[in-house]
């Protein structure tokens, strides 16, 4: 079949994509290839970027809301390689117009670019009726990205290699957090070189990078007081050293009445872990009101990964 002949299934399709949140981070030494070995659970939550692909003349991106300013238009848009790179596998032309309804902070420690990847990879296969399966679609976001698996997959899940490889946690009911979005990003490249220069500096130091079972074992619990005291993030201090205005904001979430704060990933939006739904409101409602944050959101968590969305 000629290129020209591949037909479009759908004039246009909009996936729906999470934010994820680390309720443990665990960071190995330096690796040879410049990524860190991790043991992390991810936790997929209701804060959502929406995809939408549809057929065009040429590949090109538009991205409106939350930080759009600052993602780029060009072929480094994550979402971009994702459709190249469905195209190249598909030998097609990628001829798609993206469009990238932002609400996920850009360079907030909370996968947004990965997300963006994760839907374009499913919104480009549904638009061109292509039968990926689970195994090679993963095996793709992985090439675009350590994070970009967790955003296909969604849910609770542990994560090791460089944060590429998953397996499902069980977690019952529904958390609900409340995430204080930083005025400025930080570069993740640059929160794991300030991690290695601290380490450096403080050789005894212990690295543990062991299965946190504790954790584990309390999300089957289900209760938020449970999890609370066992969120931990080993990039949180190279987080604070870079942006040191980050232990106000998480003091203030607790002075506000969650159970505990934590750096999301690499940081700066600070997730604060709330007993209930109305905990979180007033959390937010007092943290809005103290001004350590740029924009204060709640959601809950976990949701699934990126799903197509049907009108
Ligand atoms: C901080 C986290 O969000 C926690 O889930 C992730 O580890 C970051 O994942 P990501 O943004 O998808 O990162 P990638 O795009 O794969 O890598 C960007 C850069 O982050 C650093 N990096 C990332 C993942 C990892 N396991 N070790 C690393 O040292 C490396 O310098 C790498 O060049
Ligand atoms: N679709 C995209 N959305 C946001 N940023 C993008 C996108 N594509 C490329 N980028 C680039 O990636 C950089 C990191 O953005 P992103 O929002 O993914 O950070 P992050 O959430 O901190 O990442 P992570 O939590 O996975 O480490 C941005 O500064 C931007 O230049």
């Amino acid at each position: 079949m000629s290129r020209a002949s591949l037909s479009v299934v759908s004039d246009s399709v909009t996936v729906r994509v999470p934010a994820k949140v680390n309720l443990h981070l665990g960071v190995g030494p330096l690796r040879d290839d410049g990524f860190h070995d991790l043991v992390t659970v991810f936790q997929a939550l209701s804060l959502c970027d929406d995809i939408r692909l549809s057929p065009a003349n040429e590949l090109r991106v538009t991205t409106r809301g939350e930080g759009a300013a600052d993602v780029p238009a060009d072929a480094t848009n994550l979402a971009v390689r994702a459709v190249n790179e469905v195209a190249r596998r598909a030998d097609r032309p990628a001829r798609v117009a993206i469009d990238i309804d932002k609400r996920i902070p850009v360079a907030g420690g909370m996968a947004g670019g990965s997300a963006d990847a994760a839907g374009a990879l499913v919104g480009a296969a549904a638009l061109w009726g292509l039968d990926i399966d689970r195994d090679d679609l993963t095996e793709m976001a992985a090439a675009l990205g350590s994070d970009v698996p967790f955003a296909l997959h969604g849910g609770t899940a542990l994560g090791t290699g460089r944060g590429e490889r998953l397996m499902p946690i069980l977690a019952r009911g529904e958390f609900h957090w409340v995430l204080a979005i930083a005025r400025s990003g930080l570069s993740t490249p640059a929160v794991y070189g300030e991690l290695d220069r601290l380490r450096e500096s403080r050789p005894d130091s212990d690295i543990i990078t062991t299965r946190p079972d504790e954790l584990m074992a309390a999300l089957t619990s289900g209760d938020p007081r449970v999890v609370a005291p066992l969120l931990h993030n080993d990039l949180q201090p190279a987080a604070l050293s870079l942006q040191p205005a980050l232990r106000r904001t998480l003091r203030a979430g607790v002075d506000a009445g969650a159970l505990n704060g934590i750096v999301s990933g690499s940081g700066p939006t600070c997730a604060f872990l709330c007993a209930d739904e109305t905990s979180a409101v007033n959390v937010a409602a007092e943290l809005s009101g103290v001004g350590v944050a740029r924009a204060v959101r709640t959601a809950s968590g976990p949701v699934p990964g990126a799903r197509l969305l049907h009108d």
